[in-house]
């Protein structure tokens, strides 16, 4: 392990369907981090603070924002999936989550960002609760196909040239964090044929590969 020895151990706040959350799970493996498992049941309203369950103090004050993922490393804490990739790109540097090409980079910015701030949003549990509350079911779903769709032929666009066995190249990266979450989301949470929306088949099937390799039974806590 990396961080074995006197450091203490990462902790992470997650739930297991979180693809937010699974970003980082997918980061930590990767990078051979060890690390303690809070799970955070959002369904059940842990995340809120008033339910105590599983979460041993107000997990606002671990993350203001109530959402997962949050790490904490000693005095550290960090919420948003991003700002913790790297953070731990730069704590721990191997395997490196970046290309050293500037426009691939870049290009791992983006897709990242896509995803990020593009999709998740919209399919975001607290979103699609109020959809469904405020209009109804088929408008829910209608609303998260539409922006996964979107941001995917968006994402097709820009990753078809770079694309190798992952989405820029034949190194896992940062866009691939983001990725693999979204498309295994994607296809078993929403019920959205990826092989019809993204065209990048190779990336699709590296991509589930990668996804069984890196972390196994992601859909159970
Ligand atoms: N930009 C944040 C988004 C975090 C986020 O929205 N997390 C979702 C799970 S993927 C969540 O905790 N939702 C709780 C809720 O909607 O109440 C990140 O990447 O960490």
């Amino acid at each position: 392990m990396a961080n074995s020895g006197s450091e203490k151990k990462l902790k992470l706040y997650s739930y297991w369907r979180s693809s937010c959350a699974h970003r980082v799970r997918i980061a930590l493996t990767l990078k051979g981090l060890e690390y303690e498992y809070i799970p955070v049941n959002l369904v059940k309203g842990d995340q809120f603070g008033s339910v105590f369950r599983f979460v041993p103090e107000d997990f606002k004050e671990i993350n203001p924002m109530g959402t997962v993922p949050a790490l904490v490393d000693g005095d550290v804490v960090i919420s948003d999936s991003f700002a913790i990739i790297m953070y731990l790109d730069e704590k721990y540097p191997e395997p490196p989550l970046l290309p050293r090409d500037l426009h691939k980079r870049a290009i791992n910015y983006q897709a990242s960002s896509i995803v990020l701030s593009g999709i998740q949003p919209h399919q975001n549990l607290a979103v699609i609760k109020y959809i469904e509350e405020k209009v109804n079911a088929e408008e829910k779903t209608a609303w998260v196909h539409t922006a996964i769709t979107k941001g995917f032929t968006a994402l097709e666009k820009l990753l078809v040239s770079c694309a190798g066995k992952y989405a820029t190249g034949d190194e896992v990266c940062l866009a691939d964090l983001f990725l693999a979450p979204q498309i295994h989301g994607a296809i078993n949470r929403f019920q959205i044929n990826m092989v019809l929306l993204l065209l990048v088949s190779t990336i699709v099937s590296g991509l589930e590969y990668f996804l069984r390799i890196i972390s196994p039974n992601p859909w159970n806590p």
